[in-house]
């Protein structure tokens, strides 16, 4: 437990790590004189990396278990983390990053795809806990408070971002099982009376029992669900869902979170690439297993193998990819000009990210020529589906939402100790044959069985009591700040839901909630309630579980402000320390890209200026300390002028980018530090500051636009070089002297 009032701000991946070295020298900066100590802890998945392995690294290259120390550190009261998006790693990723730090100089062990002895098992376990979203679960000892704060919304409202059109024409639509054999339809759910511990074990038809999970300590009132999606369900399902594409004439897209679900999706996705190439791969079928491709990881994991056959085996496989292409419907591209497709690699396209922005674009697609299509969205299981299809109902019907005019939909989000499907992914086991599989309490009793078959994605997800006592806490809460409705997404149909309905409604009433509007509504009708209010400017609270909570904090912002990077994103940790997440999206890969290309960083730190401003907030309610305080509030001014006067990076080259974004927000932070008058010291000091920025804001703007345009080298992508990235993201010579003077 901290003494002196400390932010730890998170060293995480691609484009927010690049701000981060021209960001954080500016809160370093600001904050010292305020006995504000800035620590940073390293959670990228470089990092992640190394820290895993340091036991048989050499010293000096070692680095701590710092995500396992911040985990604990969630559990205190006066805790107080930025946290930055970062990678949640598929296994292409993985592989990359660590071919990256084997060719700096870390002895690391190659991913073992196919691992054969115990020490080759050993390490793709320990890989296996840095892959996928290992982050974000462990952090996240809160629920999720995520909303547009008031000057985003109005920023947008003024200089509204592009829309596409929607016609009621569109072809665009969702696919899913609904109900035939998927997690929604098989769900089984209870809540345990008393604390227990329970044995998940898969009894095959020849009667041998296999144990696939000995130990699940569940506490008293804690709900576990259990559920399966069918391999036969799932492959008929995509084969017409191929098939309809086709006959339809729009472009198949594939859309689901292996990141997050790194269990159970990497499968379901490699499940639509063998659906998708069935003739190929069964032509091929020798060669595959030769070349031991793995479609979980995507198609890309065969065509990157490709060169290791002979020429002419190549040559005749590419042609048979091409006659697969050609007879199967066109693919949503990632990449158009690279041919990087939908089913390429299973972490390109993100559920909650990629189904927005198709919807913001109209309902539309890339094809493989670079132009725009409708699209045969695929979702597989329905119990979220039917939420993007409501939007795109709403949108054929009414045209596309106005940013101009439209109201929002902010989230209270069920989060806190890994609720949910999120925290399954050690409870999902791919089933090894016909059989049940049974979950038995303590004292032996079978809480729920399923009958499965060979090839069955089986899980089971847990819901602690106590985070869905917060979580209603905090949406009453909300909905009392605001006046405005809350409704929670739950669908009384669905096994799981019901349970939490059940505690939604006992927990109701420990709160007063007179001349509240609360709601229960199932989610797709949840979802055009809240639309039918949007388009009339009014604001709708979303209180949903975990899932949703992922969807909607994209999916809103997304159509309401143009990136869920301008979000407010806080949790309020349930020991009282706070969390503060920036924006509510990703790590933006395509940015580093443009970055490395031509020294132009798009990345937009809204989200990060809005965590800082609540982190320090906090700090000053934590601490009682009256300089936060001020920080705080200047910080709240600094970002109205900043939007006022629209410092945000531009898209393109020759405007100012994330660094001329940070300067400017120096720059009105140290005016509004210098005319505050609730702090003489903090005057004092930033008059000067705030005057010398002002006489030389053409001298840093010019430095900053000077390095535009060329490619340039930070000597790496998972791990750059310090001393490089900071050269490259703090290229103002004139800022750096202010700065070293505060
Ligand atoms: N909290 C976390 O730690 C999260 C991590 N991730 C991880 O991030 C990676 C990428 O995920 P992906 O689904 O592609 O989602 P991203 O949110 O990273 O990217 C989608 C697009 O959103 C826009 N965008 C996102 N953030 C910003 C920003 N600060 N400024 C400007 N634009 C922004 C960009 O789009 P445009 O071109 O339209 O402007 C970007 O290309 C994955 O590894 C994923 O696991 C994802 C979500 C949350
Ligand atoms: O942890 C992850 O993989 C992604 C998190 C995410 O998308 C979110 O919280 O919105
Ligand atoms: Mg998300």
């Amino acid at each position: 437990m901290s003494s002196k009032p400390t932010i730890i701000y998170t060293k995480t991946d691609e484009a927010p790590a690049l701000a981060t070295y021209s960001l954080l020298p500016i809160v370093e900066a600001f904050t010292r004189s305020s006995g504000i100590a800035v620590e940073t802890r390293d959670i990228s998945l470089a990092g992640r990396i190394i820290a895993t392995f340091s036991d048989s690294l050499p010293e000096a290259q070692r680095i701590g278990d710092e995500l396992g120390y911040l985990g604990k550190l969630c559990q205190e009261p006066t805790t107080n983390i930025i946290k930055l998006p970062n990678i949640s790693a598929s296994v292409p990723q993985l592989k990359a990053a660590v071919a990256e730090l084997q060719s700096q100089g870390y002895a690391l062990p190659d991913y073992p795809e196919n691992p054969q002895t115990d020490a080759e098992k050993e390490i793709k376990a320990r890989y296996a806990k840095v892959m996928g979203s290992a982050v974000n679960p462990v952090l996240r000892e809160g629920n999720s408070d995520r909303r547009a704060p008031k000057a985003v919304k109005d920023y947008a409202k003024k200089h509204p971002h592009s829309m596409g059109k929607w016609f009621a024409d569109s072809k665009t639509r969702v696919g899913t099982m609904g109900g035939k054999g998927d997690f929604f339809s098989n769900e089984k759910s209870v809540t345990v009376p008393a604390a227990t511990d329970v044995k998940i074990e898969f009894i095959g038809a020849d009667g041998t029992s296999k144990v696939l999970k000995e130990s699940t300590p569940l506490k008293a009132g804690e709900i576990i669900d259990g559920t399966f999606l069918s391999k036969a369900a799932l492959v008929d399902f995509l084969a017409g869902q191929i098939a309809e594409a086709k006959a339809d004439n729009v472009l198949f897209s594939l859309h689901m979170k292996a990141t997050m679900m790194k269990v159970s999706d990497p499968i379901i996705f490699g499940r639509a690439v063998e659906v998708f190439f069935k003739d190929l791969i069964t032509k091929h079928a020798a060669t595959l297993k030769e070349l031991n491709v793995d479609f979980r990881n995507g198609f890309g994991d065969l065509v990157g193998k490709l060169d290791k056959l002979p020429a002419e085996k190549k040559a005749e496989i590419e042609a048979d990819i091409q006659a697969a292409y050609t007879s199967g419907p066109a693919l949503s591209m990632v990449n158009s000009d690279k041919g990087i497709t939908n089913l390429h690699v299973p972490s390109d396209v993100i559920v909650d990210a990629s189904m927005p922005a198709m919807i913001r674009a109209g309902g539309k697609v890339w094809d493989a020529q670079g132009k725009t299509g409708d699209t045969l969205a695929v979702i597989p299981d329905s119990s979220y589906a039917g939420v993007y299809q409501a939007v795109i109902d709403f949108c054929k019907a009414q045209g596309a939402l106005d940013p101009k005019t439209m109201g929002s939909v902010p989230n209270v989000g069920l989060m806190a100790q890994a609720a949910e499907e999120y925290g399954s992914h050690n409870k999902t086991f791919e089933i090894p044959g016909k059989g049940t599989v049974k979950v038995t309490d303590s004292s032996g009793s079978v809480l729920f069985s399923h009958e499965v078959e060979q090839g069955d994605i089986w899980r089971a997800c847990q819901t602690k009591d106590a985070p869905v006592q917060d979580w209603v806490k905090l949406a009453v809460n909300r909905a009392r700040a605001t006046g405005v409705p809350a409704i929670f997404w739950l669908d009384k149909a669905r096994a799981h839901d019901a349970q939490i309905i059940a505690k939604v409604e006992t927990y109701l009433k420990d709160h007063d909630t007179s001349g509240l509007d609360i709601r229960i509504l199932a989610p797709a009708e949840a979802c055009t309630f809240s639309l039918e209010r949007i388009v009339k400017g009014e604001d709708t609270i979303s209180v949903t579980g975990n899932v949703l909570r992922d969807y909607l904090t994209d999916l809103f912002p997304i159509l309401e402000v143009g990136t869920s990077a301008k979000m407010l994103s806080i949790v309020p940790l349930m020991n009282g320390g706070g969390l503060f997440e920036t924006g509510a999206g990703g790590s933006a890969p395509k940015h580093v890209q443009q970055f490395l290309e031509e020294n132009y960083l798009r990345w937009d730190s809204l989200g990060e200026f809005f965590a800082l401003a609540a982190s320090l907030e906090h700090l000053s309610e934590t601490f009682k300390t009256a300089k936060a305080k001020v920080l705080a509030d200047t910080l709240d001014t600094a970002t109205g002028k900043f939007l006022e006067f629209d410092r945000s990076p531009g898209r393109k080259l020759g405007t100012i980018d994330n660094r001329g974004s940070h300067f400017y927000l120096a720059f009105y932070w140290a005016q509004a530090l210098a005319a505050q008058t609730g702090d003489a010291e903090l005057q004092a000091q930033f008059k000067p500051i705030a005057e010398e920025l002002t006489a030389s804001e053409d001298k840093i703007v010019e430095e900053l636009l000077a390095v535009q345009g060329k490619a340039i080298d930070i000597g790496g992508y998972f791990k750059p070089c310090d001393t490089q990235a900071s050269a490259a993201l703090r290229p103002s010579a004139t800022l750096n002297a202010i700065l070293a003077k505060v």
